[in-house]
């Protein structure tokens, strides 16, 4: 196994210089990794990091099941879209997004013109095991999360699978996952075809 650190030594310079003033989006369901990779991603390029979930918080001074109780998901969508179109304007970074953010057009075509994206692909057994640890996804307060989370998989995934690169997020450890995407991102950048996979 390459670490992180070392693989980011090796290709970091290459790999920031064809990403220019793009910032690379990660994309997926809740509990993918999307906060969790992208922050090591981050790190071993050297580029800052930013959530979108985490910056709605921010200047809403609210949490997200806050949000979504006092507005409605309606309103919680309107505020992601204006974050996230705001927050492109600033690459290169690291941006993780929330797991509905791909879905709206505007967002999707904003980040298809100032990034580079990536879907964190994971199958519903791996998601319910990270969702399980925090009751802070409003859409999965709910009594049976498998079957939320398999609808939003066959509403979703369709819509996901337009990211530039789709990187599966197997029962592996977030380093090794942040190297294999790091590497695909390479490929990607060094002119790989779309839709390139992260797997070796
Ligand atoms: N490859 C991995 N191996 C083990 N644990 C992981 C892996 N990726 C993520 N996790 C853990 O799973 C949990 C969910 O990850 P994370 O919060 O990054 O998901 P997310 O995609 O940002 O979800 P959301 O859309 O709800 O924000 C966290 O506890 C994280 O540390
Ligand atoms: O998948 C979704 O629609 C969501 C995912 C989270 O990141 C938050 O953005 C919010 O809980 C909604
Ligand atoms: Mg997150």
């Amino acid at each position: 196994m390459i670490a992180t650190q070392t693989l980011a030594a090796d290709n970091s310079a290459d790999l920031l210089a064809r990403l220019g003033s793009r910032s690379i989006v990660f994309i997926g369901l809740m509990g993918a990794g999307k906060t969790a990779i992208g922050r090591k991603v981050a790190t071993a390029l050297g580029l800052p990091f930013i959530d979108s979930d985490h910056e709605i918080e921010s200047v809403s001074r609210m949490t997200i099941p806050d949000l979504f109780e006092r507005y409605g998901e309606t309103e919680f969508r309107a505020l992601e879209q204006r974050v996230i179109l705001r927050l492109l304007e600033q690459g290169p970074q690291i941006l993780s997004t929330g797991g509905g953010a791909f879905m709206n057009e505007q967002t999707r075509e904003a980040i298809g013109e100032h990034g580079l994206s990536v879907w964190l692909k994971a199958d519903v057994d791996t998601l319910l095991e990270r969702v399980a640890k925090k009751q802070n996804r409003p859409l999965l307060r709910n009594a049976d999360p498998r079957a939320v989370l398999e609808k939003l998989m066959g509403e979703r995934y369709p819509v996901y699978a337009l990211a530039d690169i789709t990187a599966p997020t197997r029962a592996e450890r977030k380093e090794v996952i942040a190297s294999e995407v790091i590497e695909a991102i390479g490929r990607h950048l060094a002119g790989a075809s779309p839709g390139t996979e992260a797997t070796k």
